[in-house]
């Protein structure tokens, strides 16, 4: 098992559209080497979380903009127990509901709501001592443009869906996704991966220079160790 690589610290950027293993390989990618962690998609559902709690009309991209600046989110970047507040309330849990999910590209598409949390993500990885996993949508091309390594995750649309639905009908209480449950999940993702990729302001895409994985045929231990030997070879150089 591999530790710390280098006495500078790493940045590693993780990029690539929902269900592609992002959150599970970083985490596990940073927990292995000693780093910290940062899911940016986590701040983009908690300013949703807070603009639908507070009432702001989020098809109104003025209004939303308007409002950005008001709410104070903190993420915790410990991979074994990642989390997030927004003013002090802990969203973990009810960031991942539906209504958050069906709002994020809205929000996200927000010019003021990305430039906040870019300056803020950018904060958090400067402060990061034993360097940071931070995996998003815009982190090697806007982010974090100058990350040691960057990587970009990719899985075939039927893939994707049906390891979220996978993940969602394990949850407590929810029943098992079937086919018809497979196919509305994939609809819904490709309708956010359009949303997400299409936006003006820093869209879903790969970096020039990322190294692009396909995970649709890898098991997680394998896209862990992908990225692991990724991140070792670039502390050789
Ligand atoms: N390579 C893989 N093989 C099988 N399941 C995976 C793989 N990578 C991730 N998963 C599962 O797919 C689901 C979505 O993964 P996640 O890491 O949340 O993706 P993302 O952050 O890109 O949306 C989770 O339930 C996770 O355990
Ligand atoms: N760096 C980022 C991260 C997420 N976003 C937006 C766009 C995404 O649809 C939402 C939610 O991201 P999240 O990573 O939580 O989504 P999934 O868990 O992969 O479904 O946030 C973004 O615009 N920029």
């Amino acid at each position: 098992m591999s530790t710390s690589v280098a006495a500078t610290p790493v940045v590693v950027a993780i990029d690539g559209p929902s269900g592609t293993g992002k959150s599970s390989t970083s985490k596990a990618v940073a927990a292995r080497m000693g780093m910290r962690y940062l899911d940016t998609g986590a701040q983009y559902r908690a300013i949703t979380w807070w603009m639908l709690h507070a009432g702001v009309d989020i098809d109104d991209p003025r209004a939303v903009a308007a409002a950005a600046g008001k709410p104070s989110i903190v993420s915790g970047t410990d991979p074994l127990a990642p989390s997030i507040t927004i003013d002090g309330t802990d969203v973990a849990a009810p960031i991942r509901g539906e209504r958050v999910t069906g709002a994020v590209s809205a929000v996200s598409a927000v010019p003021e709501v990305r430039t906040l949390i870019t300056d803020l993500q950018r904060s958090i990885a400067a402060e990061a001592d034993g360097g940071i996993v931070v995996e998003g949508r815009d982190i090697g091309t806007t982010v974090l443009p100058d990350a040691d390594v960057k990587i970009f995750l990719t899985a075939s649309p039927e893939v994707r869906a049906a390891r979220r639905s996978a993940e969602v009908s394990g949850r407590a209480g929810a029943p098992a996704a079937g086919g018809a449950d497979v196919a509305a999940t994939q609809a819904a993702l490709l309708r956010r991966d359009a949303a997400d990729s299409g936006r003006k302001t820093s869209p879903l895409a790969k970096a020039g220079d990322a190294t692009e994985v396909d995970t649709s045929e890898l098991t997680l231990e394998q896209v862990i160790e992908c990225v692991v030997t990724l991140i070792e070879e670039r502390g050789r150089r």
